[in-house]
């Protein structure tokens, strides 16, 4: 994974944030860079703007300019890997900080800036530990922002919740024979079934999507990702195939369960299942099963002055969605924290992991101004929210 935490710590110093100890490693090699802009009054509960260091690798060949090399062509697209996913948004924080500085502004809540690693391979050393510590409790947290997705119109996307991934493997056993041989009970025709089955699956949640009835958040999507089987003869007697699912929280994990246990790896036809991650199934849903989720309503004051701030920068906003992938706003969530994810990045193809990922100067550019209304309004509002809910409630 590539990282610039360092590129942070010079930009804390150019804006005078507090940083030095604030820095954290919770495992060596891996910092969680934490900024502070101090509030008036320290005592009202902060906000926190998180972003992710690591980015996805790279196909360099693939690429129409180099990857790390920010190229921007004449359109005023900017080439990078990051460039939405999500080096723009820390430096859009940044960027609105800097403005919001020079124009004298001063916010009444403390804002807190966190850059954290590995949220592309789970957040398990990142922002998982992070929310763990003692250092992010005394941060007194009341609201997070973290990643969204570019939309290709000219509406913002918000999120308020997220899938959770599900990494099936399914094994099938069976009679090994001849190649030259039809017979019954074969490893690759009981792996088959399953995926005939699966795939049945499939196409029944992506018509769903297809036909307008729910968004791609809203299903339960199931990708095979690989297949891994014998030798041209004898028949085999093992064959395997490795899934990428992604269950929302409205889904009912205990459902799926049994519908991978009895209908895509029954042990009634010699197949066996792992579920890789397995412990992440809990982290869309609290420990009662509930979604995790965050309001969209009156009842949440930190999405009505989201709306209010966007509109106030002539951005305009689409209906909150779940976000159909992963990030680590749900480990936010999961601690009973509202947290949105917003990437403000609208008129822009949604390339995040894609080969010639970029976004245009002009969005990017725009997007701090969202942010600068989006930080003084959340960082003037002075009612009291809510608090943490104690790991002890968890
Ligand atoms: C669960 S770790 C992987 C995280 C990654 N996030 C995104 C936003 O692509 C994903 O959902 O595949
Ligand atoms: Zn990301
Ligand atoms: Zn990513």
């Amino acid at each position: 994974m590539h990282k610039q935490p360092i590129s942070c710590l010079s930009q804390a110093r150019d804006l005078s944030l507090e940083s030095s100890d604030q820095t954290k490693e919770f495992v060596q090699g891996k910092p969680v860079i934490l900024l502070k802009w101090l509030g008036s009054n320290p005592e009202l509960p902060s906000i926190l703007l998180n972003s992710h260091t690591d980015v996805v690798p790279v196909e360099q060949e693939k690429w129409s300019h180099h990857p790390f090399g920010a190229h921007l062509d004449r359109q005023g697209n900017i080439y990078a890997r990051g460039s939405q996913d999500m080096k723009c948004v820390g430096m859009q924080y940044l960027e609105a900080i800097r403005k919001l500085k020079a124009s004298g502004f001063e916010p009444v809540r403390s804002i807190y800036l966190s850059f954290v690693p590995d949220e592309e391979i789970g957040g398990h050393d990142g922002a998982e530990k992070f929310v763990d510590s003692d250092v992010f409790k005394n941060l007194n947290v009341d609201i997070v922002l973290d990643e969204g997705l570019a939309s290709p119109d000219e509406y913002y996307r918000a999120y308020y919740a997220e899938r959770c991934p599900w990494w099936l493997v399914i094994k099938a056993t069976g009679q090994p024979g001849h190649g030259a041989k039809l017979f019954d009970n074969t490893a690759m025709e009981n792996l088959l079934k399953s995926i005939e089955s699966v795939r049945r699956f499939r196409a029944s949640q992506f018509d769903l999507v297809k036909a307008g009835l729910k968004g791609e958040g809203e299903v339960v999507s199931v990708n095979m990702v690989f297949l891994k089987a014998g030798t041209p003869s004898p028949t085999p007697s093992e064959a395997e195939a490795g899934f990428d699912i992604r269950v929302p929280p409205t889904a009912d994990p205990e459902s799926l369960e049994r519908r991978i246990s009895e209908e895509w790896a029954p042990s009634s036809r010699n197949m066996t299942f792992e579920l890789g991650q397995f412990k992440q199934k809990v982290s869309v849903h609290d420990k009662f099963g509930k979604p995790v989720l965050t309001a969209t309503d009156s009842s949440n004051p930190w999405w009505t002055l989201l709306e209010e701030a966007i509109r106030k920068a002539n951005g305009k906003l689409g209906k909150p969605k779940i976000f159909p992938a992963s990030t680590d706003a749900r480990y936010f969530r999961q601690r009973g924290l509202p947290a949105i994810g917003f990437s403000p990045m609208a008129n822009t193809p949604i390339l995040l992991h894609d080969h010639n990922e970029f976004l245009n100067k002009d969005e990017y550019l725009k997007g701090i101004d969202v942010y600068v209304e989006i930080i003084k309004s959340y960082a003037s509002y002075v009612e009291h929210t809510r608090k943490e809910a104690s790991r002890d409630e968890l």
